[in-house]
């Protein structure tokens, strides 16, 4: 039988472009950090450092993007690059002089750091005013706290919340189910759903049949570092995907020799879920637009406190 026209379901979900977003988004960026300097009589820019240690290339493709992401932003980028061989003292003493200096506003040092290092100490060094990465344990401690707003947050997870606000998917009173509880994404993008009144779930690598729980879901936020983890047929009809997975597959048809997907398998969840973001072009670049917004925000305090 036919059906009306405009009643139709649809087969296959509406694509979350994080792409498009995250670029209306840099605009935005762009454009505040013009004003800013333009108020300020050229005297004030904002400005970003970021520390690289170690010869990863995946860590240095991201800390490039990163840096072009500033300058097209009219950010001033700072960079320190370490060698794989540098000692924890040597990296704490860059995070020292950035703490010290004024032309800088955000410090973001590069994950993962080689196994010799404390993360966690160097990540602790970085002042609290400066962590425009939120992953300081004061700012998460303040995210899970009521009443409290941390000073900054985790970046891909914000990315992820705004993705949501932007397509107009409702979260308060949904249920939301994220799997993988890291530090970085899991953990705190729970806290953020629950800050949004979502009903919050979180599945991880303990967890007997996660699909148990993520059936249930309007949104999953998948960030368990598993390709194709989350089936088509876990998902509630409708519902809305964040997949923050980006594992590299090889694939030999390819320039670079492999090709990324995310946590979800995508072949079939698009043809389950109301929206889906596609890997890449989802997440990662609202990670980068999140970062020149809290390095923008860390500017602006600043400024407003040198006034
Ligand atoms: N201190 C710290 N802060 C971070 O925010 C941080 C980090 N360490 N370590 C590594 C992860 C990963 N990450 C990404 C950023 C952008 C993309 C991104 O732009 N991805 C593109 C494509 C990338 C490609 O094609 O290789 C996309 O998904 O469309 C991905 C991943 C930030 N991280
Ligand atoms: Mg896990």
């Amino acid at each position: 039988m036919d059906k009306v026209e405009g009643e139709q379901e649809q087969d296959q979900a509406q694509l979350i472009d994080g792409k498009a977003i995250a670029e209306t988004i840099r605009g935005e960026i762009r454009d505040e950090v013009a004003r800013l300097k333009e108020e300020s009589g050229g005297r004030f820019e904002p400005g970003l450092a970021v520390v690289l240690v170690g010869e990863r290339k995946d860590s240095q493709t991201y800390v490039r993007s990163k840096k072009k992401g500033c300058e097209e932003a009219g950010i001033k980028s700072f960079g320190t690059d370490l060698p794989e061989t540098a000692t924890e003292e040597e990296v704490l003493a860059v995070v020292r002089e950035y703490n010290a200096d004024p032309r800088v506003h955000g410090i973001l040092v590069q994950l993962p750091l080689p196994s010799h290092m404390d993360e966690e100490k160097i990540l602790m060094a970085i002042s609290i005013e400066k962590d425009v990465d939120g992953f300081h344990p004061e700012n998460i401690g303040k995210l899970a706290m009521r009443g409290r707003d941390p000073d900054f947050v985790c970046c891909t997870p914000k990315g992820s919340v705004e993705l949501l606000e932007r397509s107009n998917i409702p979260i308060a009173g949904k249920s939301a189910v994220v799997v993988g509880r890291s530090n970085i994404v899991g953990t705190p993008a729970a806290m953020l759903l629950q800050r949004r009144n979502a009903t919050v779930t979180v599945v991880h690598s303990r967890t007997p049949n996660p699909e148990k729980y993520i059936r249930e879901a309007d949104i999953v936020i998948a960030a368990c570092g598993v390709a194709n983890f989350v089936r088509g047929d876990w998902l509630k009809p409708g519902c809305a995907v964040i997949d923050v997975g980006i594992n590299a597959v090889d694939d030999p048809t390819k320039k670079r020799g492999y090709r990324l997907v995310g946590d979800v398998c995508f072949e079939e969840a698009v043809k389950v879920a109301g929206q889906i973001t596609p890997v890449p072009g989802g997440v990662g670049p609202m990670t980068i637009a999140m970062l020149l917004q809290n390095t923008l925000e860390g500017a602006k305090k600043a400024y407003e406190q040198g006034k």
